[in-house]
């Protein structure tokens, strides 16, 4: 059997639409119909016309302007919405008059008060009704998968016999499962007399998170048209997602042999039009077009992906117009994808190096959710110098506020183990740093202090850096934490470190230098 074409029906502007938060206005709706026609859906829903002006206009415009693609206008099965979806599609190249009506004995009792035999009259005028307008009508049997599926196949043949030629199946509650909605696609298709002569669509919603599946089991029966919104937005919990449906359906045509009209390339695009345009953030671990979906952040993984991204990936960003896979350093993150991180922004680091920036790295990663390169770059300047620390910061307690002196303490290691002192300053950093003097024996004077955050968010790293006289010889020095005065401290026992360094090499200060 050669692949076949499925329709993907774009609801993205009317069920979307029906997302909380998610109404457009006429030039949006516009914009992001062009953007749908750019994807290369075969079909835009672009509105419900009888629901307002506006969408009436909405839909208009869309048929005016959008010529490639069918566009369809949602009607509820009575005249006044047929009319008036024809009149908003009537100038469109390739117009479609949707029709629909609840078929379930739950909608027909509580929601419509009809019984299934004056439901099966509506569909009949209703679906003639559209067809004497238009060639193309669909019919969608509302809750169709909590409908009986005898009167189904009864509803589906008087939509055909009056002139139906796409068969909608909606699952609009998001209830069905795979298995029980391809086995309702099979038994259509056994049973309603002239199905093979229209195409059977499937509009699936997302209540128990099924709504792709469902859609793609549906295919697999027999199914020709899926409906779908961009980022699966859509009444509830959403419709199956646009671009989800394309790339299962693209990444595994060995099992499904279906093929799409979209442009795979430019479903990330389309995603952030109706992100910007919403105001709806894509939920950073959406399938596609999240923002996580082609990061990789543990060790083991991105090891994987620097030897071949097949062994994470099972497609490319680049195929969905994500420009590149990412690897985010954190807390999971390895050695590899450390040294390699390192070596772009133009720090090869040799094994010694990169253990010691390793380490460096994992200790700063339990502060902070993720590391920037900015991180990195503190890390080099800070870390990876050779200055020998004969006194290394272990603890640190400051206090301080409007009505009370500043007070430090500082438990530094030495060679001869910890040792803590406290002291007293106009400021919880001065404070620290008269601790520090006392413990070390050296008297620093500072001479400048700068600190800057070099990294964003509430958990930034910033950095310190001072110069420091000791005995009239200048000493700079450099500190990293998302603690500001632990970045102070380290900066000053940088300093000290260095004069002590200098003082036992008889060395002149020393600098620390990032490589080329
Ligand atoms: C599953 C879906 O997504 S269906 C599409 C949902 N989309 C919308 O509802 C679009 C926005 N809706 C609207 O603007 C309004 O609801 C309108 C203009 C359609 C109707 O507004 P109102 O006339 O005030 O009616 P209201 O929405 O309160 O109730 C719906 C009415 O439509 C009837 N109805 C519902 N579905 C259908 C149908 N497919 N065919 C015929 N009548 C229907 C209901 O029985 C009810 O009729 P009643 O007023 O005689 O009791
Ligand atoms: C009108 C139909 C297609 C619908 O939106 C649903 O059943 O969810």
């Amino acid at each position: 059997m050669g692949t076949q074409r499925i329709t993907i029906f774009d609801t993205t502007l009317r069920d979307g639409e029906q997302s909380p938060g998610c109404s457009m206005n006429l030039d949006e709706k516009l914009q992001m119909a062009r953007q749908l026609e750019v994807l290369g859906v075969d079909v835009i829903e672009a509105g419900f016309p009888v629901a307002s002006d506006d969408d009436f206009a909405a839909v208009q415009a869309i048929a005016r302007e959008c010529r490639k693609p069918v566009i369809a206008a949602l009607c509820r099965a009575i005249p006044r919405d047929i009319d008036r979806a024809w009149e908003a599609l009537r100038e469109a190249e390739r117009p479609r008059i949707h029709t629909f009506l609840a078929t379930s004995d739950i909608h027909l009792a509580y929601k419509l008060q009809k019984t299934r035999e004056e439901a099966l009259e509506m569909i009949r005028e209703g679906v003639g009704r559209a067809k004497s307008y238009c060639d193309d009508v669909e019919f969608s049997a509302e809750d169709a998968t909590r409908s009986d599926w005898d009167f189904l196949v009864e509803v589906f043949t008087v939509a055909i016999e009056a002139g139906a030629t796409v068969l909608n199946v909606p699952d609009t509650v998001g209830y069905t499962v795979p298995d029980e909605y391809a086995k309702l696609i099979t038994h259509l298709r056994e049973r309603v007399p002239g199905i093979d002569g229209v195409t059977i669509s499937v509009h699936c919603h997302n209540d128990l998170g099924l709504a792709v599946a469902n859609s793609l089991a549906a295919v697999s029966a027999g199914a020709r048209q899926v409906e779908c919104t961009v980022n699966g937005i859509g009444e509830r919990a959403g419709n199956a997602a646009l671009e989800e449906v394309v790339m299962a359906l693209s990444v595994r045509r060995d099992v499904m042999p279906f093929a799409t009209g979209v442009n795979q390339e430019a479903i990330y695009r389309t995603s952030q039009t109706l992100a910007n345009i919403t105001g709806i953030e894509v939920q950073p671990n959406k399938a596609i077009v999240g923002r996580n979906a082609f990061a990789h952040e543990s060790g083991i993984h991105q090891h994987g992906m620097l030897s071949h991204r097949s062994t994470y990936e099972i497609m490319t960003p680049e195929s969905v117009g994500v420009r590149r896979t990412h690897l985010v350093l954190g807390k999971h993150s390895g050695r590899h994808a450390l040294a390699k991180r390192f070596e772009e922004l133009g720090y090869p680091l040799d094994r010694a190096e990169l253990d010691k920036a390793y380490k460096l790295f994992t200790k700063l990663s339990d502060q902070k959710k993720e590391i920037f390169d900015e991180d990195l770059l503190a890390i080099v300047r800070d870390g990876l110098t050779h200055i020998p620390e004969t006194f290394k910061l272990r603890a640190l307690q400051a206090t301080a506020g409007t009505s009370m002196f500043a007070t430090g303490l500082v438990t530094l290691a030495t060679d001869e183990g910890d040792a803590t002192e406290t002291a007293m300053g106009d400021g919880p950093v001065n404070a620290v740093f008269a601790a520090v003097d006392k413990l070390t024996g050296l008297k620093g004077r500072l001479l400048d202090f700068r600190i800057h955050a070099i990294t964003g968010g509430a958990d930034a790293v910033g950095e310190v850096f001072v110069q420091v006289e000791f005995d009239g010889v200048a000493h700079g020095g450099k500190g990293a934490s998302t603690d500001i005065v632990e970045a102070s401290v380290r900066a000053y026992l940088n300093a000290t470190n260095k004069v002590l360094f200098a003082r036992r090499a008889a060395l002149a200060p020393l600098e620390i230098q990032a490589r080329p």
